[in-house]
């Protein structure tokens, strides 16, 4: 259980979010709205990386702004980013191993967590492939993995499908959907892709100008008039 409650966030004059409160139980949840409404300025914000001026994100009784922001990832918190943070000399499975030094997880447990976390995307078989030898599709798979390694409880996945073909959004879809019984963390995507949040999302939170302007089952949000006029244009 995801607990958002009263969190604010400002850039001097500019309230990026204004006391942001919901509840999310749902295994993977949606989180939309127009340019500027605030969603990387929430995923920040439970990195660490927003200025919260006040408020809390409580995960499972954990309160995440008790947490450093590195003590957050080793927690199990993990983020994938609109641009894939993908680096040119390191091979696939050095990326993760990155990740895992960063957890302090021990020897024993590497090998069959990045095998697991690997297989489960579909690419176990370019584990030593370097990062600048990487197609698109697989930069995606490869930053996904690392969200997978080490425990995650919670993953925040931005634009997840940018640049993809629509075969490639389809395994994507199947990804995204087995996380949580693989895994069992709870996700949180950030999309402007109406298509994907519909197929995966049970739950969507709506933001507009820093105010949630709308949370329930997926299908019904984005039925609501007050979401279409805001975000949807129609
Ligand atoms: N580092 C920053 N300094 C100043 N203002 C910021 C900063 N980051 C975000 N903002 C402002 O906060 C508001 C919310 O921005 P945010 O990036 O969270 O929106 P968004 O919903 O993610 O938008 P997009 O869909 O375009 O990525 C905007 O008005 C933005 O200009």
């Amino acid at each position: 259980m995801i607990e958002i409650t009263d969190v604010t966030v400002k850039y001097g004059g500019v309230v990026a979010l204004d006391s942001v409160s919901l509840k999310i139980a749902e295994d993977v949840v949606g989180l939309i709205g127009p340019n500027g409404a605030g969603k990387t300025t929430l995923t920040n914000a439970f990195s660490g990386f927003a200025p919260v001026t006040d408020g809390s994100i409580v995960v499972n009784g954990t309160n995440l702004f008790d947490l450093a922001p590195h003590k957050r990832t080793r927690w199990g918190l993990a983020r994938s980013f609109q641009k894939v943070q993908i680096v040119p000399d390191l091979t696939v499975e050095e990326h993760l191993k990155a990740v895992l030094d960063g957890k302090g997880i021990g020897k024993a447990q590497r090998v069959g967590a990045i095998s697991k976390a690997l297989d489960f995307v579909g690419i176990g078989d370019i584990r030593l492939k370097q990062g600048r030898a990487l197609n698109p599709y697989q930069r995606r798979m490869t930053e996904i993995a690392k969200c997978l390694i080490g425990g995650p409880r919670v993953v925040l996945l931005d634009e997840p499908g940018g640049g993809l073909s629509e075969a490639e959004m389809q395994h994507l879809r199947d990804i995204i959907r087995g996380i949580h019984p693989e895994f069992g963390a709870q996700i949180l995507l950030v999309d402007h892709d109406v298509d994907l949040i519909r197929d995966v999302c049970a739950a969507t939170a709506v933001l507009d100008f820093g105010k949630l302007i709308a949370f329930g089952p997926t299908e019904e949000v984005l039925a609501d008039e007050v979401v279409k006029t805001a975000y949807l244009g129609r």
